[in-house]
């Protein structure tokens, strides 16, 4: 459902309690929904009661926090004192560098992140009663654990910083009558040594949940439990229908280090939970409710989802624990052995769950993961620059983060392709060819092999060798044996084969002579005549300069217009300096691949996975051959001229096509006001999608600035003054919107065709205004100009979107225009202010019924300046 126009307070389908520093919701107060209204006592001096109860207990929390800080400091205190002993300086040195790395990594972990990440941000008062958790997901990510707290299987903690025992949560702070006080019955449930969960023995406690474990002392029940343990499962997935054992859910709001609210969600009951101090609607700090408002109903109630979105951003990406949704969080907890794929549409989370779907992974599956790794591939740098804290927040500091151009970055890619070669080279095709022209080379050995050893001369007949070199061809046909590898081992059985005829002569050589044998030339030049070794960049070299190999690896495969694209297209430079570009890059690690073999991870996360080319997605699937994979994408955000136009496919190509597929279309990032403009492309881009909804609506979120009252004139038609004089008052229009938007709190972007970048960039800085213009190994800082090709995956509080139509007009093909559009038009979170002169591209004027999602009623401000 979305909503049109109503506040976020008191619109959620529960009533809720809630306190903030200074005072207490309750019936009567400003911004109190109407729903809660039958439950609450109109009497005035219950209200000021349950004020001061409010009060009372928020104080309570606050010394709770207190005593949080002071025990992880002490945790931290610990770690900085512990030390590596050593023995042999150079026999441990190897141990004692990686012992290191983990004391200063478990340092970090325990940083207080005082004033960005709170201790905890979540209370679950388990009911007394409470007998185990039924996992309300409902959903179809196979987990292969039950979901319920203290399955088998379910998450342990060892490894989580500060860890040592078993928890529980005596001693939280007292509120009289409040279920999960130590001596309630039943609230003997622990945890096991492996950090899991007994179901059945979280009933009647309670549960702080924050970024990490805190405990006191060793040994000692932890203050904080880890958002990650089965026990915090109900914070996001309980609902009504399915209270997972839990009577209240407390969410709590800050105010940089300020704890300064609470809101209370009874989830059992008709109304608030025993133990409220009131009840009513929550009021946010500050007393007022938001301007904007929950669209579609959420989670996280009140105020809090809303305000955590809309906190003013300084640049990077945050993590979002406290507020993951209930179909994120389906994602989030899918079990390691399932590869998932996420549609969503923009700004529904896809980042944000993969990076926490790490986090959970880590933490669940600490030991296996830290041997094999976990690795996210981003679109560049800027992005990872983005994105890069995410996971050091949440205590991981061991994930590698990758551009995919890195991972196979063994030759320098510094030539450029033209988009018909790259496109080709892009093909799945090309792997069958690679294969092929790697093949090619092998030559059926055609004599005897003569070797002489210090007991005699040996003569392998040509039978014999060939029989060896067909066992081997036939593993690495079927793929059961790498190239090298394969080729060592027919040195080796060449080598054996000269054994046995030693042997039949009554001689004997040893496993060492074995091996000297065949690393001897006689060996070496027999199999580098049949087998010859192979340079990965040198194989792909050949095959795309000798007409003759390329003809023969491509038959039946590329016809022969294809095969000219691609040797027009061989890099150019000398033999040993070739120009190689980024598709060339793909082909080598394909044959590197086949040559060597390629080494994995466990877990692999890859965003914007719309825009890989079939080549790409089989870099990614053989660096997680024995792994899992998080895929994240769009297929309406594909910009490149291969993206993807089907998971199906595309899953494919990345070997997974059981994957599971998790639509999302519920946002958080944009406001209905914006996604219902932008939402106009999505029937020109990608029609088969189902529109975006968001979870936020915003007034005047959107505003559209015409630099011309005649902007609808035929801009073509205007001689070439007009349209430098257009560009001027565009320029002069984002600055004076520039300048009044780095007065206000948050990050802010202008993004423009980047054909149009530096000329602004000069404008701007003409003003004096300081906005840096983003690279592509930039991160983004707070203000900054961002080329359109680099907008992808990144936000900011206010956007300014220069000129649609020239951003259409600098891609290749206006459907891919129109995608790079909408995915410009998608990243701001607070406000978007689109400002041109030439017409807007008529896919954004033209309202289209079937995808248009702007609620009933609401507008497209057209504001005409200058
Ligand atoms: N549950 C949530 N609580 C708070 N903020 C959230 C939540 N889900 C998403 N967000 C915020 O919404 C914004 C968009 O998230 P994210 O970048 O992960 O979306 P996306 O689907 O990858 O978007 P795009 O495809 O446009 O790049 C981020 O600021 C993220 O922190």
């Amino acid at each position: 459902m979305v909503g049109t126009g109503s506040r976020g307070v008191g619109r959620n389908a529960e009533p809720e309690t809630g306190v903030e520093a200074g005072g207490c919701s309750g019936a009567g107060t400003e911004g109190a929904g109407t729903e809660g209204e039958g439950e609450v006592d109109p009497a005035a001096e219950a209200v000021a009661q349950a004020a001061a109860a409010g009060r009372a207990e928020l104080e309570a929390e606050r010394d709770y926090l207190r005593r949080g800080r002071a025990a992880l400091a002490g945790m931290r205190a610990e770690a900085e004192g512990t030390q590596v002993a050593g023995g042999d300086p150079v026999d441990d040195k190897v141990t004692i560098e990686f012992l290191r790395i983990a004391r200063k990594r478990r340092i970090a972990g325990l940083a207080d992140g005082e004033g960005t990440a709170p201790l905890f941000f979540a209370r679950l008062d388990y009911a007394p009663d409470a007998r185990g958790a039924r996992d309300g997901r409902g959903g179809s990510v196979d987990r292969g654990v039950s979901g319920a707290p203290g399955a088998s299987g379910a998450p342990g903690v060892s490894g989580a910083p500060g860890v040592s025992g078993a928890p529980g949560v005596s001693g939280a702070p007292g509120v009289s009558g409040a279920p999960g006080v130590s001596g309630v019955p039943g609230a003997d449930g622990s945890f096991e040594a492996d950090g899991s969960f007994e179901a059945d023995g979280a009933a009647g406690r309670r549960f702080y949940l924050g970024r990490r474990h805190v405990r006191e002392s060793a040994g000692d029940d932890p203050l904080v439990v880890d958002w990650r343990t089965d026990v915090a499962r109900p914070f996001y997935r309980a609902h009504r229908g399915d209270p997972m054992g839990v009577l209240r859910r407390r969410r709590f709001g800050y105010d940089g280090p300020e704890l300064t609210a609470f809101e209370d969600e009874p989830l059992t009951g008709s109304g608030s939970a025993p133990g409220d101090a009131t009840t009513g609607a929550s009021v946010p700090p500050g007393g007022a409710p938001p301007a904007g408002g929950l669209a579609a109903g959420g989670l996280a109630a009140g105020g809090l989802l809303e305000r955590e979105i809309e906190r003013p951003r300084s640049g990077p990406m945050r993590d979002i624990v406290a507020t993951i949704q209930p179909e994120q969080d389906e994602i989030v907890r899918a079990d390691l052995a399932v590869s998932v794929c996420v549609q969503g549409a923009p700004g529904t989370g896809k980042t944000a769950v993969g990076l926490h779907r790490a986090a959970y992974l880590l933490f669940t599956h600490r030991e296996r993961l830290a041997r094999a790794g976990v690795l996210v591939v981003g679109p560049n740098r800027a992005f990872l620059g983005y994105i890069a804290a995410v996971l050091p927040t949440l205590g991981e500091f061991t994930v590698r983060h990758s551009t995919l151009d890195e991972l196979v970055d063994t030759v320098a890619a510094r030539g450029v392709d033209g988009v018909e070669a790259a496109t080709l080279k892009g093909d799945a095709r090309l792997a069958t060819v690679v294969r092929r022209a790697l093949h090619d080379g092998l030559r059926s050995p055609d004599g005897p092999v003569r070797v002489v050893t210090s007991v005699g001369r040996w003569t392998v007949g040509e039978e014999e060798f060939a029989g060896l070199f067909a066992d081997a061809a036939a593993g690495l046909r079927a793929g059961t044996i790498r190239y090298a590898a394969a080729r060592d081992r027919l040195a080796t059985r060449l080598a054996a084969a000269v054994r046995r005829h030693a042997e039949a002569g009554g001689h004997f050589l040893t496993d060492g002579a074995l091996r000297t044998l065949a690393r001897g030339r006689a060996v070496r030049d027999a199999v580098e005549a049949v087998w010859p070794k192979v340079d990965a960049p040198a194989l792909v070299r050949r095959l795309l300069t000798d007409p003759a190999l390329l003809a023969r690896a491509a038959d039946g495969v590329l016809d022969p217009a294809e095969q000219q694209i691609l040797l027009a297209a061989a890099p150019p430079g000398g033999v040993r300096t070739p120009r190689w570009s980024p598709a060339d890059a793909f082909c080598i690690d394909e044959a590197r691949d086949l040559i060597d073999g390629t080494p994995g991870v466990g877990h692999l996360i890859v965003d914007e996975a719309q825009d890989l080319s079939p080549m790409q997605c089989r870099a990614l699937a053989r660096r997680c051959a024995d792994g899992s994979l998080t895929v994240l994408g769009d297929l309406a955000q594909g910009t490149t001229p291969w993206a993807a136009t089907s998971w199906h496919a595309q899953l494919a190509h990345l070997g997974r096509p059981g994957a599971h597929l998790e639509v999302l279309t519920r946002g958080y990032r944009v406001p209905a006001q914006i996604i219902a403009f932008a939402g106009r492309l999505l029937a020109h881009i990608s029609a088969e999608l189902t529109a975006p909804t968001s979870a936020r609506t915003a007034p005047g979120a959107l505003v559209i600035l015409a630099a011309d009252a005649d902007a609808d004139a035929d801009a073509d038609a205007a001689d070439a003054a007009d349209a430098a004089d257009a560009d001027v008052r565009v320029a002069a229009i984002v600055t004076d919107q520039v300048a009044a938007a780095l007065g206000r709190a948050g990050s802010l972007a202008v993004v423009a065709a980047d054909a149009d970048v530096a000329a602004l960039a000069a404008a701007l800085a003409g003003a004096g205004l300081g906005v840096d213009v983003l690279g592509a190994d930039d991160t983004p800082s707070r203000a900054c100009l961002v080329p359109a090709s680099l907008a992808k995956g990144l936000e900011f509080d206010h956007v300014i979107v220069v000129e649609p139509a020239s951003i259409v007009a600098g891609e290749i093909h206006p459907r891919l225009g129109l995608r790079r559009l909408y995915v410009v038009l998608t990243r701001a979170v607070s406000e978007l202010t689109v400002v041109h002169a030439r017409p807007l591209p008529h896919e954004l004027r033209d309202p289209v019924p079937a995808t248009a999602v702007a609620p009933a009623g609401m507008d497209v401000p057209v504001v005409t300046a200058g």
